[in-house]
């Protein structure tokens, strides 16, 4: 659903900028002003650049702030606001504190009002006022404002990383690009990870307030070294290799955790990548720098608590969510974590009664208000960043940072719209095969396809293949403007080949291989031409995706639900048990199919399933003597 809603909203975000092209066109008269200000990223997807305007126009210095603690006040200095505006321009508000440089750009190509503290009503209720909406974490950009905005809302501005605090959904739907502005908080978030972590092992905040309260406590706050110690860097990503290399300078041993991240990059700075148990029974510091998605979720609860080192001590300035808080207390309680420093809470502002309260509370926790960010020269460079990526949007320039905005022709978003849900479903499949810590980095995509080269536009298939292996272990959003960008961030090489095909022209293409090289596999039968690599193949067939081929097996299974694939000896009476086995579980087969080489040889068996198949029944099936492997994958 996600690909048909993101492909919809394609034509809509083309739809919505065409009708603003009076104020893209003179947004682009401005933004000849700011040439040498406003350096707009473009990658090999952009595809247009209106002509430029030759008429220029005022520039409109209009800047109101106002805090909102008082409604009066608010309303006051908006009315004043609106008065002074200048209605050739965009209007862009600014609900958090932004830094003056990132200010100045947007006053140039726009009245700016900055109104702090808007209650989630008050913000819905002036956001149909504005074409652009910057925030930080604190604003949370829901549904309700994107209809509430009834269609003025044209871009909104996350002036940092997380993108959490938006509704991205709606935003889509509603056709709303969203910007963001990854890097410029990377070191003060590592800083910030560094000085919690030094600060907990030295006790420095509890002494601190001993000392105020008129206390020498030189015995009760003895603390613990961190030289040779163990760190373990949980998403080695641009905070988390930060951090690990500052770690390094402290003599400290670092080792990572990350499904996806570089060995060859965590080498270079003496890391080692390991797995998730490792990492935790090695640790005697461990730091979260992962995403919150729904697979890193309270990715930290009980069971994960048991197989720490007892004594562990942790520091998040990732999310609070990926943190059970219940069992994190529980946790401290029993001393399996003996200290924890934390930045974010699952609620932020922590309130009585709740866990993210309850922590900060804890004797043994140090907590800050989600500060990582909060420098000055963070937050000045992140207030340019995001500046710069609302100003161009508003000029019609599509930022690198874009999180949702493909532009891709009509005509042909409607012909290759099977075959994009085909690439996803296929880099979203293989992806799940890899096993062990290498990390992805060489993928190799084959269309088989009669067109010729100029005939077949294979941008939104690419993106789409970048979506799937990316999406399910990332908290990026992937989509046709910045899929080749996020991939080129994190060292994947997607090569592209074409392979003719006998078939008529008028199919754009026969079928689709995705193969993951240089990885291990958790399905030896996936392995390709390579024993190290991992091939998928798939068809569409009357409009719905199909898996074609495991390896060298063919299969034939719709991907319209969950695929179980597994290998067995091939023998009679196998079918009847394993859908036994699935109809004790309640689970409906919706395909199946048998691939095998040699009558009595091995078989592969695709079988598709509507709903999600239970650990317990996966590994009955698995204990079934014929079959000799088996993997369980969701769509
Ligand atoms: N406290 C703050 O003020 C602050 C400031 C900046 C960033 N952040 C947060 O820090 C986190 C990291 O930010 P970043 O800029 O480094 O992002 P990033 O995308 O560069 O890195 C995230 C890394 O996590 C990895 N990852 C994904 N799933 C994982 C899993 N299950 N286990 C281990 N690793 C996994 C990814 O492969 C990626 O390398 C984000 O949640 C971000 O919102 C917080
Ligand atoms: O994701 C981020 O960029 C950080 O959590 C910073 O959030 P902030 O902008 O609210 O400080």
């Amino acid at each position: 659903m996600a690909t048909i809603a993101g492909l919809t909203m394609a034509v809509n975000v083309k739809e919505m900028l065409q009708s603003v092209t009076g104020l893209r066109q003179q947004a682009q008269c401005n933004n000849q002003l700011l040439a040498s200000r406003v350096s707009l990223h473009k990658n090999s997807l952009e595809t247009r650049r209106q002509p430029v305007c030759s008429r220029r126009h005022s520039v409109v210095m209009n800047v109101t702030t106002t805090h909102s603690s008082s409604p009066a006040v608010t309303q006051t200095l908006s009315e004043q606001s609106n008065q002074s505006r200048n209605p050739d321009l965009a209007t862009v508000l600014v609900s958090e504190k932004l830094g003056d440089g990132g200010l100045d750009i947007l006053r140039k190509v726009s009245n700016v009002d900055c109104i702090y503290n808007l209650t989630n009503e008050e913000l819905c209720a002036k956001i149909s006022d504005y074409d652009a909406l910057i925030v930080r974490s604190a604003t949370k950009v829901t549904r309700k404002v994107f209809e509430a905005s009834k269609g003025k809302l044209k871009v909104v501005g996350r002036a940092g990383v997380g993108i959490d605090n938006v509704d991205l959904e709606a935003a889509t739907e509603l056709g709303c690009l969203v910007v963001n502005a990854p890097t410029a908080n990377t070191v003060a978030a590592a800083e910030h990870g560094i000085a919690l972590l030094t600060a907990m092992a030295r006790n420095v905040a509890p002494s601190d307030s001993s000392m105020k309260s008129g206390k020498w406590e030189r015995n009760k706050y003895v603390g613990v070294s961190l030289v040779d110690k163990t760190l373990a860097v949980m998403g080695f990503g641009k905070v988390g290799s930060e951090v690990a290399r500052k770690a390094k300078g402290l003599g400290m041993h670092v080792i990572s955790h990350d499904p996806y991240a570089s060995a060859d990059r965590a080498r270079a700075i003496g890391v080692e990548l390991v797995s998730f148990d490792d990492a935790l029974a090695r640790a005697d510091f461990i730091s979260l720098h992962m995403p919150l998605t729904p697979t890193t979720k309270k990715v930290f609860n009980d069971d994960t608590f048991r197989k720490c080192k007892k004594g562990v001590r942790l520091v998040n300035v990732a999310r609070g969510a990926v943190i059970d808080e219940e069992a994190l207390l529980r946790a401290l309680d029993s001393g399996i974590v003996a200290q924890a420093a934390l930045d974010v809470f699952a609620v932020e502002p922590p309130k009585g009664g709740d866990s993210s309260f309850a922590l900060v509370q804890h004797k043994n926790v140090i907590a800050t208000p989600h500060l990582g960010a909060s420098t000055v020269e963070a937050q000045e460079g992140v207030a340019l960043e995001i500046a710069e990526a609302v100003a161009g949007a508003l000029a019609g320039d599509l930022a690198a940072t874009a999180v949702n905005a493909p532009m891709v022709p009509a005509e042909v978003i409607a012909e290759l719209t099977p075959y994009v849900v085909l690439a996803e479903k296929l880099g979203r499949l293989t992806v799940q095969l890899v096993s062990g810590s290498a990390g992805v980095k060489q993928v190799k995509v084959v269309y088989k396809s009669s067109r010729d080269d100029g005939d077949l536009d294979t941008r939104l298939l690419r993106a789409r293949i970048s979506k799937g292996l990316i999406e399910p272990v990332s908290d990026a959003i992937i989509n046709l403007v910045n899929a080749d960008y996020v991939a080129k961030q994190r060292g994947l090489k997607i090569s592209e080949e074409r392979e003719p095909a006998d078939g008529e022209s008028g199919v754009p293409l026969e079928s689709v291989s995705v193969t993951i090289q240089d990885v291990e596999s958790k399905f030896a039968s996936a392995r390709g031409d390579h024993s190290r690599s991992i091939t998928l193949e798939g068809k569409v067939k009357d409009g719905v995706p199909h898996l074609s081929k495991v390896g060298n097996f063919s299969v034939d299974v719709s991907l319209d639900g969950n695929v179980i694939l597994y290998r067995q000896v091939d023998q009679p009476g196998m079918i009847g048990k394993v859908g036994s086995i699935l109809g004790e579980d309640n689970v409906n087969i919706s395909f199946m199919s048998v691939g095998r080489t040699l009558r009595g040889q091995a078989a592969i068996v695709a079988i598709g399933t509507d709903e999600d198949v239970s650990d317990a029944t996966i590994q009955k099936l698995k204990e079934l003597p014929a079959i000799e492997e088996l993997v369980f994958l969701r769509l």
